[in-house]
């Protein structure tokens, strides 16, 4: 796999970090996460695919030497704490990047090393509002709206990073050096904005929010609900498809306003759904499938891996215990990623096998735990 031979140790954190580590452990990286000693019963990361866990007191000096020795022999380290934590643990990038100057130190957080907010505590929503973003989305007349935590947390916080890992590794092998990756989540997601702030001078965005083309106000880009309950997906922006919607739904060009009519685009909205509200899902999937309307159908989760298309490309996968995911993606053609079929690793499940790996004696890990510096979890058999 392309990233195999990869050493990363992943702090544990919440939503954003396990993504990336996640990430990096689908195209091929040994990825271990460092979870807390000592630890809770059960891990909050459910995104621990493909890793293996080590429990580890980063409180007491013992622990936060054992770090510094892994992060000796490790190509990557994610921390998802607020700015100050490493640096009081005496694990900062000036310590680490010292004991070993080709390390990649990812330093996964909201508001990003610098500033104001750098010490303050938020989620994503706080992440998206700051960037500017939360403030474009939304329905007309209604508050901004988040949409789940996945702009901020995910896009902008866990991939972004990862892209950022990825980068520092490829630029190591002409450097011979590593370097810190200060990946902000309102920073993130503001760059995967660009599109909005470059787009302003196209009129795409001079209406209030929830009236412009993109952001619900039009009829052609907009879900509708159908007779059994789910929804359709519309996105006929270009004329060319426009105009296969509307013969799909039985409608006459002649007699509709014009697409970029704004003033119509209320009652449009209104024609629309009630057309749509009178046929089941599938019957307007046997309508538009094959078209070039951009119709699609709402999937549920309980549809998704079981439709057709999905099917073909096989975009979602089954582990040992049956649950179903996303593959991952993109695909890529010579090395493509092998998600792990297994399950998710206990808290502190392979920490003798990892500390032995990077070189720890028996005696030493021996030592570590009869100091309560680290703990082992062993998988209990099935009944
Ligand atoms: C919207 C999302 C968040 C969604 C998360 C939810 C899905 C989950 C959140 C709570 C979960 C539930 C809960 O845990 C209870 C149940 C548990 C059960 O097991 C499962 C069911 C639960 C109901 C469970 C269900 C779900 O999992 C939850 C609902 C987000 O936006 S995520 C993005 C958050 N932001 C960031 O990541 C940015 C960077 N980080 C931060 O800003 C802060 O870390 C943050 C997130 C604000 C948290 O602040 P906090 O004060 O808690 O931490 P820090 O200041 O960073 O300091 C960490 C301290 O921990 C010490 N430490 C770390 N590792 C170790 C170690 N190995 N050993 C010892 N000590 C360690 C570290 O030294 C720091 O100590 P100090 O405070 O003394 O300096």
């Amino acid at each position: 796999m392309a990233l195999s031979g990869v050493r990363v140790l992943e702090l544990a954190g919440l939503a954003p970090t396990p993504l990336c580590g996640m990430i990096l452990a689908d195209f091929g990286a040994a990825v271990v996460r460092v979870d807390r000693a000592p630890r809770s019963a059960v891990s909050t990361d459910v995104q621990g695919r493909g890793k293996r866990s080590l429990a580890l007191d980063l409180k007491q000096p013992a622990g936060a030497a054992t770090l510094r020795r892994l992060c000796c022999a490790a190509d990557v380290l994610i921390e998802p704490f607020r700015r100050g934590v490493m640096e009081k643990l005496g694990l900062g990038p000036d310590v680490l990047l010292q004991e070993n100057p080709r390390l990649i130190y990812a330093r996964l957080t909201g508001f990003g090393q610098t500033g104001k907010y750098a010490r303050s505590a938020g989620h994503d929503i706080n992440y998206l509002a700051l960037s500017g973003v939360l403030s474009k989305m939304g329905r007309k007349d209604e508050n901004p709206y988040a949409p789940l935590n996945l702009l901020a947390d995910f896009a902008g916080g866990g991939v972004i990073c990862a892209l950022g890992i990825i980068t520092a590794l490829y630029e190591r092998i002409k450097s011979g050096k590593g370097q810190i990756v200060d990946a902000s989540m309102v920073e993130g997601v503001a760059y995967l904005s660009s599109f909005l702030w470059k787009s302003q001078n196209l009129g795409l965005w001079n209406r209030p929010r929830g009236e412009n083309m993109l952001d619900s106000g039009a009829p052609f880009y907009e879900t509708y609900k159908t007779s059994d309950g789910k929804f359709m997906a519309v996105g006929a922006i270009e004329p060319q498809f426009y105009e296969q919607l509307i013969k799909g739904l039985g409608l006459d060009a002649d007699e509709l306003p014009s697409q970029l009519s704004f003033s119509d685009w209320p009652k449009m909205k209104k024609k629309f759904a009630s057309i749509f509200a009178q046929k089941t899902q599938a019957e307007w999937c046997n309508i538009f499938d094959g078209t070039d309307a951009c119709v699609t159908p709402v999937l549920s989760f309980d549809d998704v891996a079981s439709h057709q298309h999905n099917k073909q490309r096989r975009s979602f996968i089954k582990n040992d215990q049956e649950e179903i995911s996303p593959r991952p993606a993109p695909l890529l053609s010579r090395t493509p990623a092998v998600p792990s079929c297994k399950r998710d690793p206990f808290i502190g499940e392979h920490t003798e096998e990892i500390l032995l790996e990077y070189g720890f004696t028996k005696q030493e890990i021996a030592k570590l735990y009869s100091d309560k510096v680290i703990e082992f979890s062993k998988p209990k058999p099935n009944l």
